[in-house]
């Protein structure tokens, strides 16, 4: 009975798109930071990285999608930060960005890692951007490495 269990963390010879929203930067550019941190260690060469920065969490599917179906990409890393405000605008926003990546995801048949950070604060936030809980960005990344080798094993 064959079983393949993990797909093995080695990022050589392997290209990922980048999509990271430009809305709570200050968040977002530490999430991807430790996306970087995390190809890099698993021997993703730099020139093998493309990084689309897009206006909020919202617009990342459609940029996903897109380096997706460009054929240039083995996975796509979605970034991203919604912090709840006053109003129901934080459930649409995450609801969307959620859908969307999944569905561009099967769509194309490339993995696009969704690493959108969605937080009642900024200190939860923080929290996931390099601090108490870790990088998501970091974690999200080495998860694309993964699926990009499970799937060369299929
Ligand atoms: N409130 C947050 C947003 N809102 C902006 C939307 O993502 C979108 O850019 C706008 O509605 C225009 O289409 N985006 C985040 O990434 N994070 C937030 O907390
Ligand atoms: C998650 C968001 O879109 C948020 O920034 C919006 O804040 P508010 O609900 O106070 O307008």
């Amino acid at each position: 009975m064959t079983q393949i269990k993990e797909g093995k963390l080695i990022g050589s010879g392997s290209k990922f798109g980048i999509v990271v929203a430009r809305f709570n930067e200050f968040i977002c550019s530490r999430l991807l930071g430790g996306a970087y941190d995390a190809l890099h260690r698993h021997g993703v060469a730099d020139d093998a990285v493309t990084t689309a920065w897009v206006p909020g969490a919202f617009e990342i599917p459609l940029i996903a999608q897109k380096m997706a179906e460009s054929g240039k990409y083995d996975a796509v890393i979605c970034l991203g930060a919604v912090i709840r405000g006053a109003t129901s605008h934080y459930d649409l926003v995450c609801n969307e960005a959620a859908k969307g990546i999944a569905q561009a995801s099967l769509k194309t048949g490339i993995p696009i890692m969704f690493g959108v950070i969605t937080t009642e604060n900024i200190e939860q936030a923080i929290e996931r951007a390099g601090t108490k809980a870790g990088n998501k960005g970091f974690d999200v990344a080495t998860s694309a490495i993964e699926m990009v080798n499970l799937i060369k094993e299929l």
